[in-house]
């Protein structure tokens, strides 16, 4: 399955009276990776649940050039799957249980699990390091064995458009890396299009091809991780102090006491 071209045009979003999103434009080309970035609260969790449909908005998010707002539920997530940053995780669940559910919407209503099904689980599991708990309640596992659980439940769902909100942000270093290259991966290999959220700009910087940086719900910078991860950005946006490295694969981030 080849990734999907995603588009977002004139998204704009609020809780109550309070904007959030103001008329936010990005494209992600298939196989592509965009991470949007910015300060805490800056939107980007809300950008990802109105990409979903999961909370209400104007403006448009467009599938390979068909409007998302009628599309049914199960066709959406045949295509787009959704790693929240805080999922919520059912009780009393094996962990491969809980992955099984990203099978969902390629299996018939109340059918048992079809061999593809158990392998594409296996596999998925096997390969984020966790196939040693799958018979473990979820609720069980680490932080971080969560985190893989709920990205395999992703994965699983053998998407053409991967949403992730902060992949990484339960991850040691290593586990982190080994996500992201798996992900790096997927839509080198299958061509899956990729869009996620980053606190991380170093990971931002090395593994996304395009940063789009959110300010008080409007992208303030869009381009390559060289253009938007610059010292006055930084600065402007995030109020930080910091220099900027240029790495063997993007740019690098480091505070600057
Ligand atoms: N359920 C809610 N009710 C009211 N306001 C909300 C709600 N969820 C988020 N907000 C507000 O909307 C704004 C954007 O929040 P959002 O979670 O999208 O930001 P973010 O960029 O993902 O932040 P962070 O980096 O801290 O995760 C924030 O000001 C937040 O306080």
């Amino acid at each position: 399955m080849t990734g999907a071209r995603i588009e977002v045009v004139g998204l704009t979003a609020a809780y109550g009276r309070t904007r959030v999103l103001d008329t936010v434009r990005v494209t992600v080309e298939p196989g592509g990776w965009l991470a949007v970035i910015g300060p805490n609260g800056s939107g980007k969790s809300t950008l990802l649940r109105c990409i979903l449909g999961l909370h209400p908005h104007e403006g448009l998010v467009r599938l390979d050039g068909v409007d998302t707002s009628g599309m049914p539920r199960r066709q959406r997530a045949r295509q787009v799957a959704y790693a929240p940053q805080l999922p919520v995780l059912p009780e009393g669940v094996s962990t491969r249980d809980y992955v099984m559910l990203g099978r969902t919407p390629h299996r018939a209503l109340l059918s048992a699990p079809r061999a593809v099904d158990r392998q594409v689980v296996a596999d998925v599991m096997e390969r984020l390091e966790i196939g040693a708990l799958a018979g473990r309640p979820l609720r069980t596992l680490s932080g971080g064995e969560q985190q893989r659980a709920v990205l395999a439940r992703a994965l699983a769902q053998q998407p053409r458009v991967l949403l992730l909100d902060e992949p990484t942000s339960s991850l040691d270093l290593g586990h982190a890396q080994q996500v992201l290259d798996l992900v790096d991966g997927l839509r080198r290999q299958d061509g899956l299009t990729v869009l996620s959220t980053l606190h991380d700009l170093t990971l931002a910087g090395q593994y996304a091809d395009r940063l789009a940086l959110l300010s008080r719900g409007r992208v303030a910078a869009e381009g390559t991780p060289a253009e938007v991860l610059t010292t006055a950005a930084l600065q402007t946006y995030y109020g930080a102090r910091a220099q900027v490295v240029e790495g063997p694969h993007g740019p690098a981030v480091l505070p600057v006491r």
